[in-house]
């Protein structure tokens, strides 16, 4: 037996069948005078509508209505009411004199002028301010007022962005994010069963819209510290391609130098993988093999690659990038620098995609990662590594560094604006990732290991799978000698 506050529930989810109840409800009513069975129907409906107006009085709906729709009007009157004054708090008022006449003498008078509000706009958990500059103000001006702005508001966080279009060069729109909709933890859904290879929905941003990340002609570098939910964006991204990876329009190679702890458990979604250096070698020499073939086909035919079933994109996924290119052997190391830079460079137009993760963002860690086109800062250990990972001048606009612990998964992105914004990855449970993988499994497998014969093609692989042959050691030769031959001017060196 359900009880009453779940009857309440679900009258509220199907709160849109609440008309067709009441008219029901007045049919059999209007019935009843001529159908004896017509109040038993009437009886069957009412419990319904009881328990949809009891939704409606319940403080569950007060609440939600004070969190929606009731805070955010008063958001937008607070902004609109007190313009005048919030934009002398943050410092965008100023003054002018105006000279005036009054009883027949010149008399000058200041008057306080403020830029113009344009829009007052709510979406979601964002409040959006237009603003116009006042004369004399730059669009610098505007976005230096942010932050004061973002916290007369008590807003969570706050960016700016110009206004495209019109009067635009003198509008910028501030927003403000009021309340922060990434402090609770949501669990990943299965993606749709959709082929699609151009963007996958990974979770959240911090408005309370959807975070999607382009996957088709970017190369995208995860970077977070120990714990900061990298393996949610890996397989977000993974998953998310899971449909498309069936189909044969997308196909994954994955990199698992961490004895493939995490890749293995969606290892039937990936066509091939490598969990030892030596396989990862293979791995990148069998890519831009891909990469080379594609360029001959495509040149002076078209400039980015379009999957189609069969002629697929090439996802090379790497968990923990730095075991290849710091700490690796080094002539294992040597080799997958090169071979990455090649795909790094040649492959985003040709459909052979890289998305890395890593936890060390140094360049003396990560030398190609100058050539990622996107890049997902997850928390990082200091503001040099979020300068490092999104650029300069962004520890103030998308503090990485500063991602609470006990929000993993959380990180800062740059998008096509250019603007930064805060997102949270969806969690993807273990159980979920292994059963896509076997639902999506791939029929496509590609042998990647390099041979170890004297294939004159895997020349280098062959040096590098095999331990070097040790160099005989060339004889000193005698102290003395070397002494007479340095030293002509003693005579007797012959
Ligand atoms: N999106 C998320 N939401 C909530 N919790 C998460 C999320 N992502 C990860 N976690 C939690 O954080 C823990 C660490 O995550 P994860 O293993 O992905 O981190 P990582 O960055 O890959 O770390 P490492 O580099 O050490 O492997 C997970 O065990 C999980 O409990």
């Amino acid at each position: 037996m359900r009880s009453p506050a779940w009857f309440a529930r679900w009258a509220g989810r199907h709160r849109r069948w609440v008309g067709v109840w009441l008219f029901l409800a007045v049919v059999a009513l209007g019935l009843g005078s001529t159908n004896a069975a017509a109040p038993f129907l009437a009886a069957g409906l009412a419990p319904g509508l009881l328990a949809t107006l009891w939704h409606a009085a319940s403080p569950v709906s007060y609440e939600r209505w004070c969190s929606g729709p009731l805070r955010r009007w008063r958001w937008r009157r607070r902004v609109r009411r007190s313009w005048k004054d919030l934009a002398a708090s943050c410092g965008l008022s100023g003054s002018v004199a105006v000279v005036k006449r009054r009883d027949g003498k010149r008399v000058t008078e200041h008057q306080v002028v403020v830029p113009r509000l344009r829009r007052v706009r709510t979406r979601g958990h964002l409040l959006e301010v237009t603003i116009r500059a006042r004369a004399g103000q730059t669009t610098e001006d505007l976005d230096d007022a942010a932050p004061r702005l973002a916290s007369t508001l008590a807003a969570v966080a706050y960016r700016t962005r110009p206004v495209s279009g019109g009067a635009s060069g003198c509008t910028t729109v501030i927003e403000l994010v009021m309340a922060d909709a990434l402090t609770t933890h949501a669990t990943a859904v299965e993606p749709e069963p959709r082929a699609v290879c151009d963007q996958v929905r990974l979770g959240r941003a911090q408005g309370g819209g959807e975070w999607s990340l382009t996957i088709r002609g970017r190369h995208t570098l995860v970077a977070g510290c120990s714990g900061a939910g990298k393996g949610s964006v890996l397989w977000g991204i993974c998953c998310g391609l899971a449909p498309a990876v069936r189909a044969d329009v997308v196909r994954l190679w994955g990199v698992d130098l961490k004895r493939g702890v995490e890749l293995a458990m969606g290892s039937g979604l990936f066509s091939a993988h490598a969990y030892t250096p030596v396989d990862a070698l293979g791995v990148l020499k069998t890519l831009m093999t891909v990469i080379d073939e594609r360029g001959a086909a495509m040149a002076g035919t078209t400039r980015l690659h379009q999957p189609v079933v069969g002629d697929p994109l090439h996802v090379l996924v790497i968990d923990e990038l730095a075991a290849l290119t710091a700490y690796a052997d080094s002539s294992i190391r040597r080799d997958a620098e090169r071979l990455l830079s090649e795909i790094l460079t040649q492959g985003r137009a040709l459909g052979v995609v890289v998305v890395a993760c890593v936890q060390d963002p140094r360049k003396d860690v990560v030398t190609m990662r100058g050539l990622f086109t996107q890049t997902v800062a997850l928390r990082l250990r200091s503001g040099d590594e979020t300068v490092m990972v999104l650029g300069d001048g962004m520890t103030r606009v998308a503090p990485a560094h500063r991602i609470s612990p006990t929000f993993p998964g959380t990180a800062w992105v740059v998008d096509d604006t250019g603007a930064a914004d805060r997102v949270r990855a969806d969690y993807w449970p273990d159980d979920l990732i292994r059963d896509l993988a076997t639902r999506y499994r791939t029929d496509v497998r590609i042998d990647v290991a390099p041979p170890r014969t004297t294939d004159p093609l895997n020349a280098e692989f062959g040096e590098a799978a095999a331990p070097r042959a040790r160099k005989p050691r060339t004889p000193r030769s005698d102290r003395e000698s070397i002494r007479l031959v340095k030293d002509p001017v003693g005579g007797g060196a012959s």
